[in-house]
């Protein structure tokens, strides 16, 4: 075990990201701390060491603590310790039991609309609370949002959102890790005015939330491209599909997330409302009056009056000379980068907002060197544009790479990789072919990935991360199993029964049967086991209980025709007659009990007993006779 300051242990990776590596501490017994326990199990982000030995960022890391320290929500994973210690730059936060979302739907597939809008109003909570601190996430993506296990009364487990990472992309907003034309994000979920340097406020967390709504829903996100700099295009130039199936409500809350004028957003309070008018109005069972609610739901979505802003974002750092998306006298980025491969999974990157040319507003900047990719990876450099190509010069390796090798030869516990170690293993487009949501790797609804976590809670078995023990053996690709969460749930056929309450009465989700325990309860009965005689108790419960986020009805899959039965083959036999088949047979069995029975009679002492039994029964009736005329006399 690795002592991180005076007061945490390390214990073992749990995972690792472009910022650093996560890992599964505990907190000292001599640690003395007010609000955490001696052996409380912590989870202690370990930032790269190119980032610890960044001046700028230690003072940051040290000016922000205050603020990020005190950040606290149901829907935030709660940030206990920032630790400065030599070349250490540690976040000491409260370790979640779960999946991450990203994770959770490459394994289960989308979420039903209702599910959806819940979980993300769960999200809009949290972002509300922390933008009315002044703190902009900038990083909002499935892989930040980590799903922890809460057990509730008659409910079994349920998963609980919480957003992680609030403050990390600023860490990396360093002059000394990003150069005025870079920006630090995840190229699906990042904002127009992010991707063309204009200023920043809390509207990129509003249409981060946008994507990520319409992600969680139909498997994608909207803006797709083969290279990064082409999703970063379409962010700007493009309007986002209306995918086909998602409820019209819905539909009006993420547009209005994801439109190009941050003035134009809602606020994450107005956000978080709309969703569970919306979750409440959109099911097959909401009332009228809730169906009218959440059709009416543009009204609610009012703007942020005052947006908190991201410091350093804005025209300062758009420099002169820089080309804006559409400018005709430029050659498009799309064009230049065609052959650059874009995964919308990958990690947070310091991106560049483009070199000259690209159209992206900014000057040059050498992709490459900025996050090392492998060659032809996302961030490959196009090629130049104008003018003959220079000499090819043997390319110096970045201050980053150097730095990173040096730390790896010198640190082999605090494990710093470059980014293209970090990729999560991706499922290939063709893995879900057959049904499901092409392109986006995710299996279809409610069918687990391959090889992906088992269901259901009721058959989960003792895992090695349960309780007091953490998760052994489990990096990042590796996490332990999880049950799928009640978000696969389905409401079942029948009302509640006479005196049974329907807690989730008028909000247009289901009414689970108080037989039954957690997805259990929302099963169609036909799919249901023998109810358990006592749901399973954790000892302490991590979370306050939420209701569970059910799937509303889905219509029956239909089903596929049954295909024409083949006429059964007639016998080659040319004298077939109908009915022969079961004639011969009866004949057999007569015939084998003749033979039976004349092999008994002939070969056994059988007939000897039957002349007793006859003799026998003569003698019994002559004496009967006799005695019965003796008696009446005559
Ligand atoms: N508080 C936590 N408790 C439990 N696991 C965590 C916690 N924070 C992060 N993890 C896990 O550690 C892994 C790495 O997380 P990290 O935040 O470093 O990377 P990421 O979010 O996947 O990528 P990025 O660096 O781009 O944000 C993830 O699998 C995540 O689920």
């Amino acid at each position: 075990m690795r002592p991180v300051g005076s007061k945490y242990l390390l214990e073992e990776t749990i995972g690792r990201g472009a910022m650093g590596t996560v890992w599964r501490g505990r907190v000292r017994e001599d640690a003395g701390l007010a609000d955490l326990v001696p052996g409380q199990q912590v989870a202690v982000k370990v930032l790269k060491e190119e980032l610890a030995a960044d001046q700028d960022i230690v003072l940051r890391f040290l000016r922000e603590r205050s603020v990020l320290l005190r950040l606290s929500h149901p829907n935030i994973v709660r940030l206990r310790d920032l630790v400065v210690e030599g070349e250490l730059l540690a976040l000491v936060m409260d370790l979640v039991d779960g999946p991450d979302l990203y994770r959770y739907l490459r394994t289960n597939g989308p979420l039903s609309p209702i599910a959806a809008a819940l979980l993300m109003a769960q999200i809009a909570d949290a972002l509300a609370v922390s933008h009315a601190d002044g703190v902009v996430h900038r990083d909002l993506k499935p892989a930040n949002v980590l799903l922890a296990s809460s057990y509730a009364d008659g409910q079994g487990e349920q998963l609980h959102p919480m957003l992680t990472d609030f403050g990390i992309a600023r860490l990396a907003d360093s002059p000394g890790i990003t150069r005025t034309s870079e920006f630090v994000g995840t190229p699906a979920y990042v904002a127009p005015e992010s991707a063309s340097g204009r200023p920043q406020t809390s509207a990129v967390d509003i249409y981060g939330a946008g994507i990520m709504l319409y992600e969680l829903v139909t498997g994608r996100a909207p803006f797709q491209g083969d290279g990064a700099l082409q999703v970063l295009q379409a962010h700007l130039t493009q309007e986002p599909p209306r995918p086909p199936g998602m409820p019209e409500p819905l539909w009006i809350v993420v547009e209005r997330c994801l439109r190009k004028d941050p003035a134009q957003r809602p606020s994450a309070t107005s956000l978080a409302h709309a969703l569970r008018v919306v979750a409440a109005g959109i099911g097959v069972h909401a009332a009228p009056a809730a169906v009218d609610a959440a059709l009416a739901v543009g009204a609610l979505l009012v703007p942020e009056v005052q947006p908190a802003e991201v410091p350093g974002t804005g025209p300062g750092s758009t420099l002169p000379g820089a080309t804006q998306v559409g400018d005709p006298t430029q050659p498009d980025p799309a064009t230049q980068l065609l052959t650059a491969q874009y995964d919308p999974g990958a990690a947070t990157q310091v991106m560049p907002h483009g070199a000259p040319g690209n159209g992206l507003g900014q000057p040059t900047a050498d992709p490459t060197r900025l996050m090392p990719s492998s060659p032809g990876g996302p961030f490959a450099t196009p090629p130049s544009p104008a003018g003959p190509p220079a000499p090819a010069q043997p390319e110096a390796p970045h201050p980053w790479q150097t730095q990173l090798r040096a730390a790896r030869d010198r640190n082999q516990q605090t494990q710093v990789f470059a980014a293209e170690e970090f990729e999560p293993p991706q499922p290939s487009p063709q893995a879900y072919q057959g049904g499901g949501y092409p392109g986006s790797g995710y299996p279809p609804q409610g069918q687990p990935r391959p090889g992906g976590y088992p269901p259901p809670s009721g058959q989960r078995g003792p895992e090695p991360y349960q309780g007091a023990q953490g998760r052994p053996g489990y990096g990042r690709g590796e996490r332990p199993p999880v049950a799928p969460p009640p978000y696969q749930s389905r409401r079942p056929q029948q009302p509640p029964g006479p005196g049974q309450r329907d807690p989730y009465a008028g909000q247009g989700y289901a009414e689970p049967d108080p037989r039954y325990s957690g997805e259990q309860a929302y099963r169609e009965p036909a799919q249901r086991q023998a109810p358990p005689s006592a749901a399973p108790r954790r000892p302490e419960p991590q979370h306050r209980p939420e209701p569970p986020l059910p799937r509303e009805r889905e219509p029956e899959p239909e089903r596929e025709p049954r295909p024409r039965r083949e006429p059964r083959p007639r016998s080659r036999n040319r004298m077939y007659i109908p009915g022969l088949g079961c004639l011969k047979g009866c004949l057999m069995v007569l015939l084998i009990l003749a033979v039976a029975a004349v092999a008994l009679w002939n070969f056994t002492p059988l007939p000897r007993y039957w002349d007793d039994v006859h003799s026998t029964f003569t003698s019994t009736t002559t004496w009967i006779s006799s005695t019965w005329h003796s008696v009446t006399g005559n």
